[in-house]
């Protein structure tokens, strides 16, 4: 299942990232500005219980987050992503999963490898970029190895091959995207795209 962003304000920063002129810091601040808006989209039906507080008035009845969330970004260009997502929500785990495309195949290959325990857990996967897809299904297959079993992957901008074969490995992980673009280009880059987003986050 896929969900994009259709807030204005999205539209507004989706604009800015995919323009060439937007430098690094600039691309760093609008990625966190998305960031936080694919967080609260994925995160609109958390479990929350009751619990009762003094306000400076009376005594009342609010609902607070009730179950262990996991974050974990596909590096490098993920990383862009944890600090916003962090701030949001203090008391996530972190997890991080290394894979790096080969520039002549696209295909990608795992680096390193670090989670939490994952059992009884959500897990939010973070990569701006959804490509082929390849990426994204090594991560879940991985999460999942590792005991994951509520995993929403969260997207700047997808493209449909990705998207297709996200879900026809892994169905139960809705996709929640930016925008989901036009295509690939022969260089497995989407289009339009905004190019190479851990080179523009990072400036190299
Ligand atoms: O869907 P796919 O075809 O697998 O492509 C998407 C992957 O490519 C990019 O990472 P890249 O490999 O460029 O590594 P980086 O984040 O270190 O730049 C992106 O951040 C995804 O992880
Ligand atoms: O368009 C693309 C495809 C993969 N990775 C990126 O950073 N951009
Ligand atoms: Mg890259």
């Amino acid at each position: 299942m896929l969900k994009t962003l259709d807030h204005p304000l999205a539209l507004h920063v989706l604009t800015h990232l995919r323009d060439k002129t937007t430098k690094p810091a600039t691309f760093r601040r609008l990625c966190h500005h998305v960031s936080v808006m694919l967080a609260l989209e994925a995160t609109r039906d958390l479990a929350t219980r009751e619990v009762s507080i003094e306000t400076p008035l009376e005594t009342c009845k609010g609902r607070v987050l009730d179950r262990p969330l996991v974050l974990v970004p596909i590096l490098r260009a993920g990383l862009g992503m944890v600090e916003i997502i962090v701030d949001l929500f203090p008391d996530v785990s972190i997890g991080y999963i290394g894979l790096e495309r080969d520039h002549a195949t696209a295909r990608a290959r795992s680096y390193y490898c670090k989670l939490p325990p994952l059992e009884g857990t959500r897990v939010l996967l973070v990569d701006p970029m959804l490509a082929t897809g390849g990426s994204a299904v090594q991560a879940i297959d991985v999460i999942k190895q590792r005991g994951g079993s509520e995993i929403r992957m969260l997207n700047v901008v997808a493209a449909p091959e990705g998207v297709r074969a996200v879900e026809e490995k892994h169905p139960d992980v809705p996709i929640i995207a930016g925008a989901l673009d036009r295509a690939l280009n022969d260089r497995k880059y989407i289009l339009p795209g905004l190019g190479d987003f851990g080179d523009r986050l990072y400036g190299t």
